[in-house]
């Protein structure tokens, strides 16, 4: 295992100041700390990868850094060899030249993209009036030199996911050149990849490697152990609110990462249950147009998981959301020995059909922030709580703590807002949400982004066993490991088709990335019984 660096002046750096270096960061939330006696440095020019399990304290020490939360007293942050103030006063950061891009992007969606590129200058300076045809050359210049291919005048909530990623990065990227000049400044992404395609996370990665050829440093915070180690000169990982190591990550192979991240190894789960051969077809998909997919058509067995894939505007995760009825189509669903027109499904007409879905946007459509546990979880399952009195509380705190419980919710507390967890502990409670209502068919949309290698492969685990007991799986992803580590079965789509069909020894991670890329240009296949 690659050696924890016992000095904060990593030897690849030698006699130069840290950019930053944070010392003796904790942070108690109640009675629980979460953070305990970090630290953190990152040299001038470095991308610095942030890693660690979900709920380890990631985001807490960012927002520490960004002023968001007070760090325990006795806690230090020297920037460039200059002490900084703690708690950083608002404004502190961004005057230290420090930028970030949270997981949530902070783009305002009604707007335009020059509107959102100047909205932090906007929401500090006051102007008596906006030269915007300058404002929009500058902005123009930014997209040119980085290659994105975004119109200024759109508003953003007509922008795809990767589009919106790389406009909040441009927009921080920007803001640590105007306040601390070239070559300097700290520029924090906290998990900016879950949405991006390849070609999208090249295009980032191009411009870390730009902004830090100048001097800058990029903290990169991911769940991806890969592209960290592609990315990064070096990386922090911490374990349950503490430092669990800082590793050359050219040194480190996946294995030590994942010791580091879980202090164990982890065995990675794989489905090996076969589907009977007689499994009864559960949804029969016909003539499918929604968005971007014309003509879609595949039938889905009791049991069965079924992937969905393609690259990022392939139209793949279309399906689930015409499916569920909150995309219009045309077409027909055959299930429950009904033909339904896909132009009149509703999602109360497909959970009365036993469907449920859940949207990959965790805390936009598929959770509600300001919620507690309890009451997310207890949505689908409210009316069998009812009694004489009314609804039996105490009886839904108890069943959502079973469930944290079961799917390893960290903190298990019912009380809690959704919103207080971290991304991935999110995600495993609307995942319990729907799975302890055993549909009959579960679509799921990039069901493990934010989601750490270890828990991962329970979730894996809760999804192979509602597949055992009956359910069909529908799980639309462009993540390829995760396809094969679950599915019997995934369909490549390209250009709003279905190409390709793999299964059995046939379905490889590999497979379906060759397939995703080989597919742009194959002839669509009509109907996949
Ligand atoms: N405002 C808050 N109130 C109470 N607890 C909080 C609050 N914010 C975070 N926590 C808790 O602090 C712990 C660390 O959360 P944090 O978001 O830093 O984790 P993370 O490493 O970023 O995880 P993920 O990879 O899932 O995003 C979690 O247990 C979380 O529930």
């Amino acid at each position: 295992m690659s050696p924890v660096s016992p000095d904060p002046l990593p030897r690849s750096y030698p006699g130069q100041a840290p950019a930053l270096l944070a010392r003796h960061m904790s942070k108690v939330f109640g009675t629980t700390r979460v953070l305990d006696d970090v630290e953190l440095t990152v040299m001038p020019g470095e991308v610095h990868g942030l890693l660690g399990a979900n709920g380890s304290g990631k985001s807490t020490l960012i927002k520490c850094l960004a002023g968001l939360h007070a760090p325990e007293a006795g806690a230090e942050l020297i920037l460039h060899g200059r002490e900084a103030r703690l708690p950083m006063p608002a404004g502190g950061a961004r005057a230290n030249g420090i930028s970030f891009v949270h997981q949530h992007l902070a783009l305002i969606p009604t707007l335009s993209v020059l509107e959102n590129m100047m909205l932090n200058d906007l929401s500090v300076e006051t102007r008596l009036r906006i030269n915007w045809r300058a404002a929009r050359r500058h902005v123009e210049e930014i997209f040119e030199r980085f290659d994105l291919k975004i119109d200024p005048a759109a508003r953003v909530a007509d922008l795809s996911q990767p589009d919106r990623a790389l406009l909040a990065i441009a927009r921080a990227f920007d803001e640590v050149q105007t306040h601390a000049g070239q070559g300097q400044g700290i520029l924090i992404l906290d998990e900016p990849t879950p949405f991006l395609p390849k070609s999208g996370v090249d295009q980032l990665f191009g411009l870390m490697r730009a902004i830090v050829a100048d001097g800058a440093a990029v903290i990169f915070v991911a769940h991806d152990i890969d592209e960290i180690r592609e990315i990064t000169d070096r990386a922090t990982i911490l374990r349950d609110g503490k430092l669990a190591g800082t590793v050359v990550s050219g040194e480190a192979s996946h294995d030590d990462f994942i010791r580091h991240i879980v202090g164990e190894s982890v065995d990675l789960f794989q489905n090996t249950q076969a589907l009977p051969p007689a499994a009864p077809v559960v949804a029969k998909v016909r003539g499918l147009t929604a968005g971007q997919i014309t003509d879609v058509g595949f039938d889905l067995r009791e049991g069965e998981i079924l992937g969905l894939t393609g690259l990022i505007g392939s139209g793949f995760d279309a399906v689930p959301e015409a499916l569920f009825g909150v995309r219009p189509a045309t077409g027909q669903l055959e299930t429950g020995g009904k033909t339904l027109p896909a132009a009149q499904l509703t999602p109360a007409k497909a959970m009365a059909q036993g469907m449920a879905y859940l949207p990959a946007d965790r805390l936009g459509r598929a959770g509600v922030g300001s919620l507690t546990l309890t009451e997310n979880i207890s949505l689908p399952v409210m009316g069998a709580f009812r009694n004489w009195f009314g609804i039996d509380w105490a009886g839904l705190r108890e069943n959502c703590e079973a469930l944290g419980r079961r799917f390893d919710v960290r903190p298990n507390r019912p009380d809690l807002t959704l919103g207080a967890l971290s991304g991935g502990n999110a995600q495993k409670v609307l995942m319990a949400k729907w799975l302890q209502t055993k549909p009959k068919v579960l679509m799921l949309d990039e069901p493990t982004q934010g989601i750490d290698v270890g828990a991962r492969q329970k979730l894996f685990v809760e999804l192979s066993r509602a597949a055992g007991g009956g359910t069909a799986v529908l799980v639309a992803s462009t993540d390829a490991e995760q396809l094969a580590q679950i599915c019997h079965r995934v369909l490549v789509f390209a250009k709003g088709r279905i190409v390709s069909e793999l299964s059995g020894s046939a379905l490889t991670k590999d497979s379906i990335t060759q397939e995703t890329l080989r597919a742009h240009g194959a002839a669509p296949i009509p109907e996949v019984a």
